[in-house]
């Protein structure tokens, strides 16, 4: 048997009378004192249902507003004494973020039967991947090419030759290099990412390698260049086919000889840092080209990463899409809570050139935007892809739809979970299910009573 987990944040006065605590008996509650505790108990990401002792918070509603819309994946029930009710801050909070609420004293039986439920209600969404403590195990993806990459990347890190990084634009080149950076023995030491296609030519030597003082017209003291700030940690060459031919012989001799020349210097200095490397053209091609160093390329090319664009890894972007939106939980608006089931076919058949970037903004400011509960095609600047789709409908077609819009309209127009179903003739259970199989989401205020 599973035991269903419960997060229960009492708040300062830590009272869990015999009442409550029969209630929570059936479920492995985990009780936080404030908001950081609760924050560390959800970081799990196991916890699928929470309860709010609304009242005894300190510092007001506000932060307890931020961390409700941090967690809004999670079913809450709140409890309140009657006084507190009568704020208008405090049956906002409920309102947008809750899906029942007790008054005090409890009745535990009526307490433990909606714990019962709101756990029924989450079961219905896969809970979110655990926040993990890592940019490595951000690499968001459950895609076969994905899961392979995070492998790579532990075994990379562990090793200590350069690495060069592969893969189309806005694909998370960099998020890999860190990956690899946190991952490996110098992960304490400094990660220094450096754009070779955004350096200015005539400046690309100081910057990376430092000059000494009077080095230049203007060089008035000595300055250390990237290069050598990376010391005991690593250094990203972003875009290092933009990297001139004369840098590109500087780079091999601090490559083979872990020294560099500081510009107007005349002894070498001894650096200490790994290089990691990437490039969204294929190298091989700029060595035919004569635009890249052949022996910097093998040089480079000792452990060597490839990236997938999105569209390779399409399991992966309802995923993203999810983990964006949560992300953004404090910048969107509270009414908005997820996406309708148009915008996840939309977002399914995009796609997708620039990536995973491409779908972080499209998210982002699909958030801060929509008008509505649930996020649309055309919030996400993608209804043309659905036009574009539509091909002739075949009679099961046309039914999934024809359910789709009955349950979207019933709820859209503000009606409970309950008269729903009623009106569609199916029991609460089967609604959900329904809801679920078309990704519609619970919109919070729906109580089923
Ligand atoms: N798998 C992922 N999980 C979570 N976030 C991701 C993932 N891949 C990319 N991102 C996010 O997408 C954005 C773009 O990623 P990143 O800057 O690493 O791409 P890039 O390949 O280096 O792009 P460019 O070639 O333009 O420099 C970043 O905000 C990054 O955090």
């Amino acid at each position: 048997m599973t035991i269903k987990k419960l997060l229960w944040i009492a708040g300062e006065d830590r009272q869990t009378d015999d009442r409550l605590r029969t209630a929570a008996a059936p479920f492995g509650a985990c009780v936080a004192g404030d908001l950081a505790g609760a924050r560390d108990l959800a970081a799990g990401g196991t916890m699928p249902v929470g309860v709010v002792v609304l009242g005894g918070m300190a510092g007001g509603v506000e932060p307890l507003d931020h961390f409700l819309r941090e967690h809004c994946w999670m079913k809450w029930v709140a409890l309140c004494d009657p006084a507190a009710l009568q704020e208008p801050r405090c049956r906002k909070l409920i309102h947008e973020h809750c899906i029942d609420f007790h008054t005090l004293p409890v009745d535990a039986l009526r307490l433990r039967h909606t714990l019962g439920h709101a756990h029924g209600v989450a079961a219905l969404h896969d809970l979110p991947p655990p926040r993990a403590a890592t940019q490595a195990m951000r690499l968001t993806g459950y895609s076969a090419p994905v899961v392979q990459l995070r492998q790579q990347v532990q075994k990379v890190a562990a090793a200590t030759a350069p690495v060069l990084i592969w893969g189309e634009s806005g694909t998370g080149k960099e998020l890999v290099a860190r990956a690899v950076h946190e991952g490996s023995a110098r992960a304490a030491g400094p990660f220094v990412p450096i754009n070779c296609a955004a350096i200015p030519a005539g400046l690309v030597q100081s910057e990376l390698f430092g000059h000494e003082r009077g080095a230049f017209t203007g060089a008035a003291r000595a300055r250390v260049g990237l290069l050598e700030s990376a010391a005991g940690g690593s250094v990203f060459l972003d875009e290092i086919g933009d990297l001139p031919l004369d840098m590109q012989a500087n780079l091999l001799r601090f490559l083979q000889e872990k020294t560099i020349h500081r510009l107007g210097g005349t002894r070498p200095v001894q650096v200490d840092a790994r290089v990691i490397a990437a490039s969204h053209v294929k190298l091989q091609e700029a060595v035919a080209r004569g635009t890249f160093r052949e022996d910097l390329y093998y040089r480079l090319n000792v452990l060597s990463l490839e990236v997938p664009a999105l569209r390779e890894r399409s399991e992966d972007v309802l995923v993203l899409a999810e983990a964006f939106f949560h992300d953004n939980a404090r910048e969107r608006s509270a009414q908005v809570k997820g996406f309708s089931g148009r915008a996840l076919q939309a977002l399914r058949a995009h796609h997708w050139p620039g990536n995973v970037r491409e779908l972080l903004n499209r998210v982002r400011r699909a958030s801060v935007m929509a008008e509505g509960r649930l996020i649309t095609p055309h919030d996400l600047g993608l209804d043309d892809v659905l036009q574009t789709l539509a091909p002739p409908l075949a009679l099961n077609g046309a039914r999934v739809q024809a359910e789709r819009r009955a349950i979207e309209a019933g709820l859209g127009a503000g009606k409970s979970i309950t008269l729903v179903a009623r009106e569609l003739g199916v029991s609460r259970m089967t609604l959900y299910r329904l809801m679920a199989k078309h990704s519609i989401a619970v919109p919070a205020r729906k109580r089923s009573s």
